[in-house]
């Protein structure tokens, strides 16, 4: 089962994959005319109703395929205003194959046509694309194609019907049967019609690798947040200065409007000598200690997503005040670094994208493996024994969240110099302002390996962290 937002990422993954939308309308074409087939016989009348969108594209290729019949593809608007160049392509096909078309501009123009006397009708107005309730020359003809006694099949979903929802705003298609593509959707489940899934060819590839359509995803949920891009604390720093300077640099340069560097007062000014970006807030001592979370708490909590972790270090007291953040905190935090060994046994309310390397999987109770597949099992099983969100690096991360997994084969050997890890984090934490969980981790990965394999053609295996954050907001154009 699939969401159409999900859908559409999936598609665009198949086109960076090297497999374009075209090519699979052309199977979604061939799925439609084997099932028309099914229904009758060589010779009687199959009528196809189309809009201007890629399901009337879908209808083109089918009628195209079923030379044998009596087809007739009936257009609802002009020819110059298809939405689309593989629709369009494909009509150019249909009428220079001599098939037999027919253009309606609108709903008076719809009485001329006989859907009577037709064996077959298909609905191919409107699919995923549909917006509010069908306007006209659309709401006519579905009120015409509901009247028939013809056998009726609807492309992708019945027009007027929201895939995800299965509820219409107005009139809608009731079709017989539904011809849907590469899996079924979550309101077809809820139809009367008998739906089929029809394969278009879209490899596992596209929907396990993060590709540029999760991009588009992580957009799209960032623009729902109304020009907001967050704000991110980096709880860090201690025996390390560089690590949370990386992390909060990452987040700053990944979008977010305001990242606060929280690290004991030693070190503050040395983090605020970094950058003139960072706001610094310091407490006191050399390291975190649970008599520092009074003043930490509060600002956890004044920002969008925490990064814990970073250059803390592993002294007993520090694990200890992780453990006892992670009890009271219930936002969102990336945990990183030596903060992760307090995951499995801590009992949060917080929501976590735990980002460890294999050695951190380990100790943390997590299983691996050599081979990516056989890990991408082990490691999903982990997240769902925590119940979070477990991004494990490697040469393929693995993302997952017990339920779903995403697979990130971006990146490359000379990112195993110091530093990259922070810079991961900062990444995901700003992204995770904005996204869900899933997403922030598999977008992160994904430019941060895509910003590693341009510092690596830049600087080969003489890459730094700081290249990689300086190459972040290319990283993303990259896939654009
Ligand atoms: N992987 C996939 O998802 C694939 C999808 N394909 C097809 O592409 C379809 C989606 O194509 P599109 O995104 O072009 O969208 P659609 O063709 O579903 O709908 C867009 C068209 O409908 C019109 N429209 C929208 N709401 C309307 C309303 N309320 N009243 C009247 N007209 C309305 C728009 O102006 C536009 O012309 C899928 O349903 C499927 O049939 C296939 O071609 C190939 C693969
Ligand atoms: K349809």
């Amino acid at each position: 089962m699939i969401r159409s937002d999900r859908m559409a990422a999936v598609d665009r993954n198949a086109e960076a994959l090297g497999i374009p939308r075209k090519q699979l309308m052309e199977s979604s074409g061939n799925a439609i005319a084997r099932v028309v087939r099914e229904h009758v016989s060589p010779g009687e009348r199959v009528v196809f109703v189309c809009g201007r969108g890629n399901n009337g594209g879908d209808a083109f290729v089918a009628a195209r395929f079923l030379s044998e019949y009596q087809t007739e593809t009936i257009l609802l608007g002009k020819p110059e205003t298809i939405t689309t160049v593989i629709a369009k392509e494909n009509w150019d096909a249909l009428r220079n194959s001599e098939s037999k078309t027919q253009v309606v501009r609108d709903s008076s123009e719809l009485s001329s046509i006989d859907l009577d006397s037709a064996d077959v009708v298909v609905d191919a107005m409107i699919g995923t694309g549909v917006s509010g309730s069908l306007r006209e020359p659309e709401a006519t003809a579905a009120h015409v194609i509901n009247d028939t006694d013809a056998v009726t099949v609807a492309i992708d979903v019945p027009s007027g019907i929201d895939a995800d929802t299965g509820k219409a705003a107005g009139i809608a298609v009731n079709a017989d049967y539904v011809v849907t593509f590469h899996d079924t959707k979550p309101g077809l489940e809820t139809l009367s019609a008998s739906v089929t899934v029809h394969d278009i060819g879209i490899p596992d590839a596209a929907s396990v690798f993060v590709g540029p359509g999760d991009l588009d995803a992580e957009k799209r949920a960032s623009e729902s947040h109304k020009g907001d891009h967050g704000t991110v604390a980096v709880i860090g720093g201690g025996p390390y200065t560089g690590a949370p300077t990386l992390t909060a640099r990452a987040a700053l340069r990944s979008g977010t409007d305001l990242v606060r560097v929280v690290v004991p007062e030693v070190i503050a000014r040395e983090v605020q000598g970094f950058s003139e970006n960072l706001i610094v807030r310091s407490y006191a001592g050399d390291r975190l200690t649970p008599e520092q979370l009074e003043s930490v708490m509060p600002i956890a909590a004044d920002n969008d997503v925490v990064v814990l972790g970073p250059g803390l270090g592993d002294h007993p007291e520090t694990i200890e005040a992780v453990g006892q953040f992670l009890q009271s905190y219930d936002g969102k935090a990336v945990i990183d670094a030596d903060a992760l060994s307090v995951v499995p046994d801590v009992d949060t309310n917080a929501t976590l994208i735990c980002t460890p390397h294999q050695g951190e999987l380990k100790k943390m109770g997590g299983k691996t493996d050599i081979a990516w597949r056989e890990r991408k099992a082990l490691v999903e099983s982990f997240a769902g024994q925590i119940e979070q969100t477990v991004l494990v690096k490697g040469a393929y991360d693995i993302v997952t969240d017990g339920k779903e997994t995403r697979v990130n084969r971006t990146g490359n050997p000379g990112m195993t110099v110091g530093g990259t890890g922070d810079v991961l984090a900062g990444v995901t934490g700003s992204l995770f302002a904005t996204s869900p969980p899933l997403t922030a981790a598999s977008v992160g990965a994904y430019l941060t390996g895509t910003a590693g394999d341009i510092a690596f053609e830049q600087s080969g295996n003489g890459l730094m962290a700081t290249d990689l954050i300086d190459l972040l907001p290319e990283a993303r154009r990259t896939h654009e």
